[in-house]
């Protein structure tokens, strides 16, 4: 049965990094029997702009029609002075919400090819394989109550909440234990329980679950430790899980660790697995338009969803690989270092799409 993907393309960046997504998605129906109906809708600014609200009701009910959701990235300076409930990232947040998505995985694999194109040393960085579980649609991104309020002193005062409940706890960190019993078997609870009770529960809910995962070996670390310790020798990490805020923090980190924010996919998931695959970076105004995006963030999120939503593992294998293969031809994107041949979006596309 052919299986619908949504795409939201969103701002900047995004409706051209999903265009080569959708090249590669063309490619696999193509030559491969990839069996799927793609829609596209707005969401983000695109959606604020075609009907006032960053998440359009018929944007939503699509999504919650569809098998997969791609999404490109939303946000831009031209919206930064919208009332806060109409910006685009509110759109963002609510799909998550919406959808349950509340396992987040990026993970932070370093292609050998790219090893020049770290910040850090060859030998700190070379083989590395992190997997962050962000926990995302709890913690202070969405808890009550928030706003701007004015003081006895006339001052006024910004203020949110950071909660989290057992049950968000628990759910994301069984994900974040059976990810790493699937891997090597390390689990790094990343938190800050020497000062916020939310953390302190966090790291109890965690301990508590360990004994039904005994070939897991668990460990906790403080949050500014674990973004030291990211950039110190990242390759003590197997699988960290942690909340939303810390793991937006941490996997943009990780992301330089790849050579580029442009290279780490992710997927957000429901109990169910059913999930929404998104770039972990942003909309990046400062490059839209021009042709100098990478889209392979995005392309390796379409691997991600052939592997988690589409049971499409094999077709997951491929994509991967031809990302390799035209790293290894030496193609490279303006924020790569290296290599030997200068590429837009658009040619880096191609040449991924042409080797499948
Ligand atoms: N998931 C999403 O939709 C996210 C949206 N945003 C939004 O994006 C806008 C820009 O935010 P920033 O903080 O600048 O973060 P950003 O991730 O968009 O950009 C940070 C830097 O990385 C570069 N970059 C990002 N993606 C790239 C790619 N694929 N290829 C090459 N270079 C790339 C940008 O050019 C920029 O220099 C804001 O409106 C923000 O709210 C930010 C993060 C996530
Ligand atoms: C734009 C925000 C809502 C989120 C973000 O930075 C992210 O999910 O990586
Ligand atoms: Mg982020």
């Amino acid at each position: 049965m052919s299986q619908k993907i949504l795409l939201l393309p969103g701002d900047g960046i995004g409706p051209e990094i999903v265009g080569e997504a959708r090249r590669v998605l063309e490619a696999l129906r193509q030559h491969h029997g990839l069996d799927c109906e793609l829609e596209t809708a707005p969401i983000g600014g695109a959606g604020y702009d075609a009907v006032g609200q960053p998440l359009p009701e018929e944007t939503l009910a699509q999504a919650r029609a569809a098998d997969a959701v791609l999404l490109g990235a939303v946000g831009g300076p031209q919206y930064d002075t919208l009332p806060r409930e109409v910006r685009p990232e509110r759109g963002l947040l609510a799909i998550r919400a919406e959808l349950g998505l509340f396992g987040n995985l990026r993970p932070a694999i370093l292609y050998p090819q790219l090893a020049g194109a770290s910040a850090l040393r060859d030998e700190v960085v070379a083989g590395l394989d992190i997997l962050i579980v962000r926990e995302l649609t709890g913690g202070i991104y969405f808890g009550q109550p928030r706003g701007v309020r004015r003081l006895d002193s006339g001052e006024r005062q910004g203020y949110n909440t950071l909660a989290y409940s057992e049950a968000e706890i628990e759910r994301v960190a069984r994900l974040a234990f059976a990810a790493a019993q699937r891997r090597q078997g390390r689990l790094c609870s990343v938190d800050k329980a020497n000062v916020l009770e939310s953390s302190e529960l966090w790291r109890e809910v965690v301990e508590r679950l360990a004994p039904e995962y005994p070939d897991v070996e668990l460990s906790h670390m403080y949050v500014d430790n674990a973004a030291m310790q990211l950039v110190r020798a990242p390759k003590q990490f197997d699988v960290v899980v942690t909340g939303n805020l810390f793991g937006d923090i941490l996997s943009d980190c990780a992301a330089q660790l790849t050579g580029s924010i442009g290279m780490l996919p992710s997927a957000s998931l429901d109990e169910r697995g059913k999930g929404l695959y998104e770039p972990v970076h942003g909309s990046a105004p400062d490059i839209a338009g021009q042709d100098k995006a990478n889209p392979l963030a995005t392309i390796l999120s379409v691997a991600m969803m052939l592997r988690y939503s589409l049971g499409a593992a094999g077709l997951a294998d491929r994509v991967e690989a031809a990302v390799g293969q035209v790293l290894e031809a030496g193609l490279r994107t303006p924020d790569l270092q290296g290599g030997t041949h200068r590429v837009g979006t658009r040619g880096m596309g191609e040449a991924v799409a042409a080797r499948l």
